[in-house]
Parts: C-alpha cells; structure tokens; sequence
C-alpha cells in the first residue's frame, strides 16, 4: 500500500515535470510554403500550399489558442544547367531549394515558432528536417507515407529525388551517398533508431534492405491491420521517447491516406491509411508531452522527475493556461498536387483532409475543447446546464 502511495505520488510528479516541458515550448505556430516540385516529374505539386490555405488552413488555425504568423511562400529558383547525376533528376535546382528552405526552418524554430511547411514535393523533408536539426540536434523523425523515401541515386528505380530524401539524413547510410550536386551543403544528421515509419505499402527493393540491416522502426499498412493505430502510435513513442522527451519532425506525405481519401497526388498506393488512422496518428502526435502519456522505463523517469518536483510547482499555477504544443516542433505536409485530382471535388477533398491533419496535429480534439466554467458565458453557466 504505502509503495503504491509513493507510486502514484511519483507518477503524480511526473505530469508536473510534463507539463514544465511543455510550457518552456512557444505558443506561436509559423506557416511557410514551400511551392516546388522537381523532386519528382509531374507538374502541380508546387501549387500544393495554394490549395491547402484555399481548404481554409489559416480559418482554422485562428480557432486555436495560439498565434499564427504566415511567412508565405518560399521563392524558388529554377536553373538552367542542371544535368542528371547518374539518374538523380535536378540535382542542383533541388540541393538549391533545400538549402534555401533548411536556412528558413532553422530560422523560424530558433525563434520560437512551431513550424508547419506546406510543400511541394517530399524531396523537400532534406531541408526541412536538417534545417530543424540545427535547432534541435536531439530531434527525432515520425514519416508518415505509402513510401520509405529512403533510396540512394543507386536504388532509385526513378531517379526522382523525392524518394531519396531520408537517405541524405542518416548517418547509416553516409557511406553509400555519392557527393551529388548541389547537396554540398549537407551533411547526414539522424541515427536510424530516430525515426519510425508509418503507413508504408510500397517499398523498393533496396529500400527494403536499408530498412532491415538498420533495424529501422517501421509499420507497414499491414501492421497497422494486425495491431491497430493505437498500438502502433504507443510503440512508436516508447521507441523515441521513452529515454527521453524530445522535439518531434512529423513528416506527412499525404499519399499515406488511401486514395480514395487522397486522389490528388502523384504517387498514390491502394490500402491507406483511413480518415480516422490518420486522425488518430496527429492527435497522439499532439498528446506528446501531456497528462495522460507515459513511455517506457516509467518508473526511472517517474524518480528523476520526482527529484525535479520542486522547481515544478512554480508552474502549477500556468497549468489552466490552455494550449500545448505538445512535443510536436516541426510538420512537413507534401505531396498535394491539385493538377492530378480528377475533378475539383477530389482536390477539395484531398486539401480538406491535409488541414484536418494539421489541425488535429495541433490540437483539435474530437471530444470538443477543454473549457474552464468562467469562460463560459453567463446565463449558461448555472440554470441553463443545470436543467
Ligand atoms: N515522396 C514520394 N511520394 N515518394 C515516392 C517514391 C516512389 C519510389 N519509391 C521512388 O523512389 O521513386
Ligand atoms: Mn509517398
Ligand atoms: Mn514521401
């Protein structure tokens, strides 16, 4: 009984510790559109942050606690002379744009911003996810995608490099890199325990071997229908979050939804992800760093936070103060092309569903929004509800 007693006290503790993370995190989101495109073939996916803020993103992001500033779009250039590599497409015009975006992301965290980048191809996570790992070297990487994206210019069956993006990040694969140019400017950053996989259904070859001799943490669509979303998202916080609470890069293509959900995109796999899978994901992602989540080795991190509990209660009283970034620092959301929808219907609907993503990513709940009783308005207070 009296160890139970001090269990509960120490896990009591821990929320304070929790909420101390979340607090010392900004309130501000920033939005930054990244309009490019030659990280594959297909014309369109640089429109994506224009239909995305036309699904009504900014609408809905004012309905939150926290403010949004709207750094606009990211001006790309297209250069001339840019010859294939081997087969790697682009090579100068995309290493240009990513540099270009790293520098904006590195910018927007280091001042405090939660950052969402509405892209544009995925070959745009190389700048997104190196830019945010200046900021936050400890940062760890959820991929949420029909694909891996994770071949080299030797694996590509494409040469597009929009399936190569996390290659250029991890240190694992280091070795394997040709010196492409225009990438010059990068060098690999993440450990492969540091990111999880989510949604896969379509996976090369040589991907495949990448995925196994590293031990990456993945989840195809299968695993999904074996264990369910909500093992799925516990799993994968207790494999990068349990040592320690840390800053999180979702990257969301949003081909992980079936196509059904999300026609308008280039590279669409049957057997996706569900509205409510998806959903599902962003709010757990959001959850982060809150009451009701505890990781593995609970009961060390229980103890540690117990020794913090003391400059914990100073925050007590911030605790009512509303909205929480979670741990949730920066979200790609790639890969809306409203030129491959095939009629203006399916485009609103796969924009709609890239803002309900976000939005749940940032804390739109299903169960409506935690309200304290003096906000709300007098005359609904007392008799009304009580009737
Ligand atoms: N971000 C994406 N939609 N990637 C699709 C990649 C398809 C294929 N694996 C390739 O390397 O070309
Ligand atoms: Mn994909
Ligand atoms: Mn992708």
């Amino acid at each position: 009984m009296a160890l139970r007693g001090a269990l509960s006290r120490l896990s009591h503790s821990s929320r304070h510790f929790n909420h101390t993370y979340q607090q010392s995190r900004a309130h501000s989101v920033a939005v930054l559109g990244a309009p490019f495109s030659k990280g594959q073939k297909k014309r369109g996916v640089e429109h994506g942050p224009k239909v995305i803020r036309d699904a009504g993103l900014m609408e809905r992001l004012s309905n939150f606690d926290f403010s949004v500033h709207d750094f606009g779009d990211l001006n790309f250039q297209h250069l001339e002379e840019d010859e294939p590599y081997m087969d790697v497409k682009f090579p100068r015009t995309v290493g240009a744009a990513n540099k270009k975006l790293s520098a904006a992301v590195r910018n927007a965290v280091s001042a405090g911003h939660t950052l969402l980048m509405l892209g544009g191809d995925h070959s745009l996570a190389v700048g997104s996810v190196s830019g945010h790992a200046q900021h936050s070297p400890d940062l760890c990487l959820i991929w949420v995608d029909a694909h891996a994206d994770i071949n080299t210019p030797m694996t590509s069956p494409s040469g597009n490099l929009h399936g190569q993006p996390v290659a250029f990040m991890l240190k694992e694969l280091q070795d394997k890199m040709p010196d492409i140019p225009g990438f010059s400017w990068t060098k690999p950053f993440l450990s492969s325990r540091d990111l999880v996989y989510i949604g896969l259904r379509d996976v090369d070859p040589g991907e495949y071997q990448f995925l196994k001799s590293f031990g990456i943490q993945y989840f195809t669509m299968r695993d999904i229908d074996r264990l369910g979303i909500q093992r799925v998202m516990e799993v994968t916080f207790d494999h990068l979050l349990a040592r320690k609470q840390r800053p999180i890069h979702l990257s969301f293509d949003i081909d992980a939804f079936d196509p059904s959900l999300a026609p308008a995109t280039g590279t669409p796999v049957n057997g996706g992800l569900t509205y409510r899978e998806g959903i599902y994901i962003a709010e757990e992602i959001h959850n982060t760093g809150t009451d009701h989540y505890s990781y593995g080795f609970h009961f060390l991190w229980s103890f540690l936070d117990f020794l913090k509990v003391f400059d914990c209660l100073a925050f007590e009283s911030n605790l009512s103060s509303s909205w929480c970034a979670g741990l949730l620092s920066v979200m790609d959301m790639v890969e809306v092309n409203p030129d491959l929808g095939a009629s203006p219907e399916a485009v609103e609907a796969t924009a709609t569903l890239a803002v309900d993503v976000i939005a749940s990513s940032l804390g739109q709940t299903r169960e409506g929004a935690h309200t304290s009783m003096d906000e709300i308005p007098p005359g609904k207070n007392d008799t009304e509800l009580r009737l």
